[in-house]
């Protein structure tokens, strides 16, 4: 695949008028219908050898007409084939219609379906034009395959997935696996949407790279391709301070373990060194649980604008066990112009005062990383978190664009934003990510990368990219002990 279409995300809409660009340049709209059809069927005969019979289901629009053109395909091949339609395909039109004539096998009404034993189906009902809704004639269909649990084989999209958030529209098909075409959806990422896709088959049905990269967004699945030109910068010879030094500041001594787990991870992730900066209170505790870690008294905001006079000090991490008030505010705010990993109770503090901070963000030029999980983000950001209109995408971007923050939007499907609209889709973490004390240990990886150079967005990115690998190196016990010594190397 060309390199600017690399882990490239669309949109539907975008995806639309990617098609009506090609259709424009002249490319033949049906014949693009055909190798998505056809490719849908090699799918089907290659993933399902043992199907006793495909029954392809196909919508009113042109997912429909690649259902025709598969379902074709198939009896071709000898299979047995079943042919079901939504609605009349009379009424079926252009490209639709076009494959429907192409297509020898009788049609019946999906209402008539029964599933049995040996059938995979072939969902070709709606794609990347669901609007609204699957209409109940579709939602019964989903239900009887759902409880027979025959495999789906989706065309596009599993009917029922928003192709732009990935919610579930009435009903979805729980797929196997999804055949697409020129490249992802943000639904095949963005959970459930995901999780029901199955396992995702991109197929290149022909329309030129240079008008899909003229159409998309700066939307990627996240991956080693967004950070690697900072990745490689670890010369041989590299002395402690040129790999950056990281402080992390821990709360009193009842909450210490957050900032020390984040503080080792730093150390783990890559900075040449990590101070834990400490109140008075908590210095005891601190300094009977570290060795590598430098300790240091910082207990007042005048302590902390002393250390800050320190310029070897690159980056922060503030939040991890902190407490929530003004204490932390004062420190956030201080912290704003250098680069900072602002954490758990570092962002609830800002609750009911986050104009300052974001002011404070959008003047001091600061790399300033947020990484709220799906409360903090309500609690943050309570307009966007309440606009049911919006994708995670469209509310991590819109977080990012209110804040002038880069955004970790954590959860199953992490979205990472910056403030310009740059935005990434983490898929490689695994469900038992999700463990107490594992957001301190993502927030200590952002923060070994800010004190290595990384700008903001790329930082969090490989930050949650690497959180991933070390969740699945870690197996399904992980703890954030085990997490913390699972980080695999950054390149
Ligand atoms: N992107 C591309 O370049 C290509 C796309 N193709 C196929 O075209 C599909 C998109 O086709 P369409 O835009 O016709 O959309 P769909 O076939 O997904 O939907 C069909 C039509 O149904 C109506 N509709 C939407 N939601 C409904 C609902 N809940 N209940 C009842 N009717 C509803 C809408 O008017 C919509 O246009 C893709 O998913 C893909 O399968 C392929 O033919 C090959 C080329
Ligand atoms: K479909």
């Amino acid at each position: 695949m060309h390199d600017a279409l690399q882990d490239m995300l669309v949109t539907p809409n975008e995806m639309a008028a990617i098609d009506k660009d090609a259709a424009d340049s002249g490319i033949d709209s049906f014949s693009l219908m055909r190798s998505a059809g056809m490719a849908v069927s090699a799918a089907a005969l290659r993933l399902f050898p043992t199907a006793s019979r495909f029954v392809v289901l196909c919508g009113p629009g042109n997912n429909g007409g690649d259902g025709y053109i598969a379902a074709e395909a198939l009896a071709e091949s000898g299979a047995q084939v079943a042919l079901f339609s939504l609605g009349d395909p009379s009424k079926l039109r252009g490209d639709g219609a076009k494959a429907r004539s192409a297509c020898r096998l009788a049609v019946v009404d999906i209402g008539t379906y029964e599933p049995k034993s040996g059938d995979v189906v072939v969902d070709a009902l709606f794609g990347a034009g669901l609007a609204r809704d699957l209409p109940n004639s579709a939602q019964d269909v989903v239900r009887r395959v759902d409880a027979s649990r025959i495999p789906v084989l989706a065309v596009d999209l599993p009917s029922g997935i928003d192709g732009r958030t990935g919610e579930v529209r009435g009903a979805s098909f729980t797929a196997a696996h999804t055949v697409t075409f020129i490249a992802p959806k943000s639904g095949h990422v963005l959970m459930p949407g995901r999780a029901l896709s199955g396992a995702l088959e991109v197929f290149d049905i022909g329309i030129p790279a240079r008008l899909v990269a003229a159409r998309a967004s700066d939307l990627r699945i996240n991956g080693p391709a967004i950070w690697k030109q900072y990745a490689g910068g670890l010369e041989a010879g590299t002395h402690k301070y040129k790999r950056g030094h990281l402080a992390v500041l821990s709360g009193g001594p009842a909450s210490t373990g957050a900032a020390r787990l984040s503080a080792a991870v730093g150390l783990v992730g890559g900075a040449g060194l990590v101070t834990l900066g400490s109140p008075p209170e908590a210095m005891a505790v601190n300094a009977s649980h570290l060795t590598a870690i430098m300790l240091k008294e910082i207990g007042s905001a005048a302590d902390l604008g002393e250390w800050l006079q320190d310029k070897r000090v690159i980056a922060f991490v503030l939040g991890p066990g902190f407490g929530v008030g003004k204490k932390a505010r004062d420190f956030a705010l201080m912290l704003c112009d250098r680069a900072l990993v602002l954490d758990a109770d570092g962002m609830s503090s800002f609750q009911q005062a986050r104009e300052e901070l974001f002011e404070k963000i959008a003047a001091s030029g600061g790399q300033v990383v947020m990484t709220p999980h799906e409360g903090e983000f309500a609690r943050l950001f309570p307009e966007v978190a309440a606009d049911a209109s919006l994708s995670k995408i469209e509310k991590a971007q819109a977080a990012a664009s209110l804040s002038h923050a880069v955004i970790v939007y954590k959860g199953p499907d992490t979205v990472v934003a910056a403030p310009s609209g740059r935005a990434v889709v983490n898929v490689n973490a695994p469900p038992w990510l999700a463990t107490a004390g594992s957001g301190d240990v993502l927030a200590g990886i952002i923060g070994a990368h800010l004190a290595q150079g990384f700008p903001a967005f790329e930082a969090a990115a490989a930050a949650v990219w690497r959180h991933g690998e070390a969740g699945n190196r870690a197996g399904r016990s992980a703890t954030a002990e085990t997490l913390a010594q699972s980080i695999p190397p950054l390149t």
